[in-house]
């Protein structure tokens, strides 16, 4: 070939956005159509959460942590955008795909207890059903059963139906459903929303133990600061987009160190300064940027801005 028909080469890409995590949400677009208005639940919602990871979801009622729980447990479907979880396109399945990834890779347990068991079925039952639909051998669901409420320490309510439980335990035996296929992400919609704190530590305990013991990712929408103050890191929605992050530092031996906060910024360079920085310093529609050695400024556009 002479020179003159020499190929360009191909671009340099680099790897794709969160091509190394287990739960990607990119630029994620969620708009309910009802008859008179339109709803923008999520408006371009980056999230990425690595295997291993336990992160708390925080935000407003009304923010759309919800509608992003709904989507990654494949129960809705995104308008646009990208979600992909352990290699699962979330916006371009078959209904018999989606049955599969809600079978086989996720994990859900709700708020309401009782909307996360069978009135008729004892824990022992309630456990061994979805390891019986996905076709698991007698011998090996009877383990797997027993080995679940063992370790989340509701074993004595194997023959008990949900009435004859506590709201926490009802909640412990619901996580050990949501595990009994071994799902790669657990997710789980305020779990401790209904319980007193005492109740709700044991929860998020066995939750910890999901992830710690069982090797669950996690993924915890929560009001309550007992349980976002407890994870390595908390992720805000704030209008449909995730804004700012907690991470926590790992002390080693489970325990957590000091927190710090950081805006998150979006693949465009995009960032959300916080309302109280915006009311403080009058910051309006625009703004001036400088660039500093070690950081960016931002000052009001006024003449003399502060
Ligand atoms: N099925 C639906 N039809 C129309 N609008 C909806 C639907 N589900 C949610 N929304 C709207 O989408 C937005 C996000 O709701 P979502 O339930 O995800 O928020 P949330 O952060 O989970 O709130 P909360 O903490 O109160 O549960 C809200 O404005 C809500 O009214």
């Amino acid at each position: 070939m002479g020179p003159g028909l020499a190929l360009p080469a191909a671009p340099d890409h680099g790897p794709e956005f969160g091509h190394d995590a287990l739960v990607v949400c990119d630029n994620l677009v969620r708009i309910y159509q009802t008859e008179s208005v339109e709803v923008q639940a999520l408006q371009g919602l980056d999230l990425l959460v690595h295997e291993g990871e336990m992160i708390a979801l925080v935000g407003a009622s009304g923010s759309g942590k919800s509608t992003l729980l709904q989507v990654l447990a494949g129960v809705d479907a995104p308008t646009a955008g990208r979600a992909r979880v352990a290699g699962h396109d979330l916006l371009d399945m078959s209904r018999a795909d989606r049955v599969r990834y809600r079978r086989h890779v996720v994990g859900f347990v709700r708020q309401q207890s009782v909307r996360n068991l069978v009135p008729y079925l004892t824990a022992a039952q309630v456990v061994d059903l979805p390891l019986s639909i996905a076709g698991v051998r007698r011998s090996e669901r009877r383990e797997r059963t027993a080995e679940l409420l063992d370790t989340l320490g509701v074993t004595h309510c194997a023959d008990r139906r949900p009435g004859q439980m506590s709201g926490g335990e009802q909640q412990r035996v619901a996580i050990a459903v949501a595990l009994a296929i071994r799902p790669r992400v657990l997710l789980a919609d305020e779990p401790t929303g209904e319980l007193d704190s005492e109740t709700a530590q044991e929860v998020f305990a066995a939750l910890r133990t999901a992830n710690r013991v069982l090797g669950a990712t996690v993924v915890v929408v929560t009001h309550d600061r007992a349980v976002s103050d407890q994870v390595a890191r908390t992720v805000a929605i704030r209008d449909g987009r995730t804004s700012s992050e907690v991470l926590r530092s790992d002390e080693g031996a489970g325990a957590l160190g000091a927190a710090e906060e950081y805006a998150v910024m979006d693949r465009a360079g995009r960032v959300q300064v916080p309302r109280e920085f915006r009311e403080a310093l009058d910051l309006t529609r625009r703004v001036r940027l400088a660039l500093a050695a070690d950081h960016v400024e931002i000052r009001s556009d006024r003449e003399g801005g502060r």
